[in-house]
């Protein structure tokens, strides 16, 4: 079982899936304001579905998931997705960006389907972008796109929403060392700076060791293993205009 956080952003107890606990026989973690934590499992071991029952995707047999002290599981369907939809930011494994949109638009799109009006959208995506370090592609089209600058424009707008969980599968994979370096410091500054909980879910030991705490998935259950030695001081914000755009202070370290 996860190390229970004493004030869990994202609370998952006792999770099965299905209903024979063939995937999932007792999936427990929990993740606290401004942790960034790595789920690690071999290939098969039901990553993917737990991030799909921590996001609404898929329905637990059993089991209960709470945010921020929030009884998810007793809400009516139609009110757990509207929390779903409006706290949480998943990243799926295969990044899919809409082809006919440029890159920007599609970082833009949660804002816009929440309401936003264009131009507004489209400067927070940019910000993102240039979080990401990819504002370079801000106007290309998303059709083609390498797969690296596709996942950090997936990455950017699963962020876009400031979500209050950041659920994120295979954030790492296909980008060369340094690359992967920055996206995992950025992925903990945001855990720090916004306060959104970070969990990332990979089979790589590689990619867990750079968050906070590895939880271990194994034979259908979660355990923690070590926790990793903390990063080192992570910059946050990296211009004031960005800081403004947050209201956040510029230069605070973890
Ligand atoms: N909706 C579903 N209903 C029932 N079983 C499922 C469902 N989705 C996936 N599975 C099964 O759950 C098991 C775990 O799959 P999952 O994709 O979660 O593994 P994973 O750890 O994410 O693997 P990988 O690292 O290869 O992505 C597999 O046997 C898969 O067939």
């Amino acid at each position: 079982m996860s190390v229970p956080s004493d004030n869990p952003v994202l609370n998952a107890v006792g999770l099965v899936f299905p209903a024979d606990g063939s995937v999932l026989r007792g999936a427990h973690l929990a993740v606290g304001e401004r942790e960034a934590v790595a789920v690690l499992g071999d290939a098969g071991s039901g990553k993917s579905v737990l991030l799909a029952l921590l996001c609404g995707m898929l329905e637990p047999a059993k089991g209960s998931l709470w945010a921020s002290g929030r009884p998810l599981h007793v809400l009516p369907t139609d009110q757990r997705q509207t929390v779903f939809r409006r706290r949480f930011g998943v990243l799926p494994q295969d990044c899919r960006l809409l082809p006919e949109l440029t890159v920007a638009e599609n970082v833009a799109l949660p804002l816009r389907l929440a309401g936003m009006r264009s131009s507004q959208a489209i400067g927070r995506s940019r910000v993102w972008l240039e979080r990401f370090e990819i504002e370079d592609h801000a106007s290309s089209s998303a059709a083609d796109l390498p797969k690296p600058i596709l996942r950090r424009a997936a990455l950017a707008r699963a962020l876009v929403g400031d979500p209050t969980v950041l659920l994120a599968d295979e954030p790492l994979a296909d980008l060369s060392v340094p690359t992967a370096e920055s996206t995992a410091r950025i992925l903990r500054s945001i855990a720090a700076s916004h306060g959104t909980a970070v969990v990332v879910f990979t089979r790589e030991a590689m990619t867990a060791a750079y968050f906070d705490r590895t939880i271990k998935l194994a034979d259908g259950r979660t355990d923690t293993m070590a926790a990793t030695a903390p990063p080192a001081a992570v910059p946050l914000l990296a211009s004031s205009e960005q800081a403004a755009e947050f209201g956040l202070p510029l230069g605070r370290t973890r």
